[in-house]
């Protein structure tokens, strides 16, 4: 079985004598997860946030907190007992010891996980649009062009998640802007930039730094810098990596949110990240979300005889409230719903 790869452009040209929205339509359904070529953000713009944030994340940690602001930290340990990560709403993941706090993550406890988590990440969180270019965040000043190369890569990442949803929502039978309109419209989209940076391991040895987990949002487009594989899915009880193709592919999953609002037509993905490599593995996950007044809920034609409604429906901000202050999975939160 093969992960699948598919090809933007084609699906732009969308002209007879290929089926590359079929093969998308068969990626979503088996695999919740697909690598992207010919997406057409620019290599320099995908090179420039990668060479940013190497020189970011090399900085010495008083300096990477001092950056970020983020001094108070939060004191917890990065998992729980079960191997859940906690919460953090924080734009940046450090907490005096240089241990990340890992944000919000969906809670999962299957499949049994081995290795355990362990190790660590760092990460700044940064929530980019529509806010690109706001004075409300707080951006790090080194090295010299980080925001503006995040705010370029961020541009393109949002272009390319709303092509993606579009096409998923033909997929289903539905008008293209079905998806982006249920997330509350295009020009109030969040782009929650999340770059994760993982510590070089011994060779022969592996850190599980992002544990087995599903994205509690909508979209996420993700980049490896260098390459360095390493995110993995769950599926038909055993865990795939994602094969190395080059260092601009990019890889696309469905979160939580896709599962609502298509009343479960795309699932979400269980996935999670290792490092095996001797170098640190920086990661940029770009994720297409919905801004936090958006009253999400399954998109009214996608229920029917044949699909009863699944989930009921809630503002995104009273979601995220609700995850974060209680064990409650982001299916569980929307099923309680009146409907
Ligand atoms: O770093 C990765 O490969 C994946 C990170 C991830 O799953 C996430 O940011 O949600
Ligand atoms: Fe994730």
């Amino acid at each position: 079985m093969e992960f699948p790869v598919i090809s933007m452009k084609l699906l732009e040209e969308e002209s007879p004598g290929h089926d590359e929205m079929a093969r998308l339509a068969q990626a979503c359904q088996e695999w919740g997860c697909f690598q992207l070529i010919d997406h057409g953000v620019p290599t320099e713009t995908m090179d420039s946030i990668a060479e940013s944030l190497k020189a970011f994340f090399k900085l010495p940690l008083e300096e990477k907190v001092k950056e970020t602001g983020n001094e108070e930290g939060v004191r917890k340990p990065v998992y729980d007992n079960k191997g859940v990560s906690l919460l953090s709403t924080h734009k940046m993941g450090y907490n005096k010891n240089g241990v990340a706090v890992f944000r919000l993550h969906g809670q999962c406890d299957e499949p049994p996980e081995e290795p355990k988590p362990e190790g660590w990440v760092q990460q700044i969180i940064l929530p980019c649009s529509p806010v690109v270019g706001s004075p409300e965040i707080n951006w790090p000043t080194k090295p010299d062009g980080l925001q503006e190369n995040i705010e370029n890569y961020v541009k393109e990442t949002q272009r390319v998640g709303e092509k993606i949803l579009r096409c998923l929502a033909v997929n289903v039978g539905l008008k293209p802007d079905a998806f982006v309109d249920a997330f509350g419209g295009r020009d109030l989209a969040t782009m929650m930039m999340i770059m994760n940076c993982m510590p070089a391991v011994p060779l022969g040895a592996a850190a599980l730094t992002a544990p087995r987990h599903r994205d509690i949002t909508g979209l996420s487009v993700l980049l490896v810098v260098d390459g360095c594989q390493g995110f993995q899915v769950f599926k038909d009880g055993q865990w795939w990596s994602v094969p190395w193709m080059n260092r601009h592919t990019l890889v696309v999953n469905s979160g939580d949110l896709m599962q609502v609002i298509s009343n479960g037509r795309y699932k979400s993905v269980v996935h999670r990240a290792v490092n095996w490599g001797d170098t640190m593995r920086i990661s940029v996950n770009s994720i297409y979300n919905p801004n936090k007044f958006a009253k999400i809920g399954p998109v009214a034609e996608l229920i029917d005889e044949d699909h009863p409604r699944l989930y009921g429906e809630g503002r995104h901000a009273d979601f995220l409230e609700a995850v974060r202050t209680k064990p409650i999975t982001c299916f569980q939160y929307f099923s309680s719903l009146n409907c």
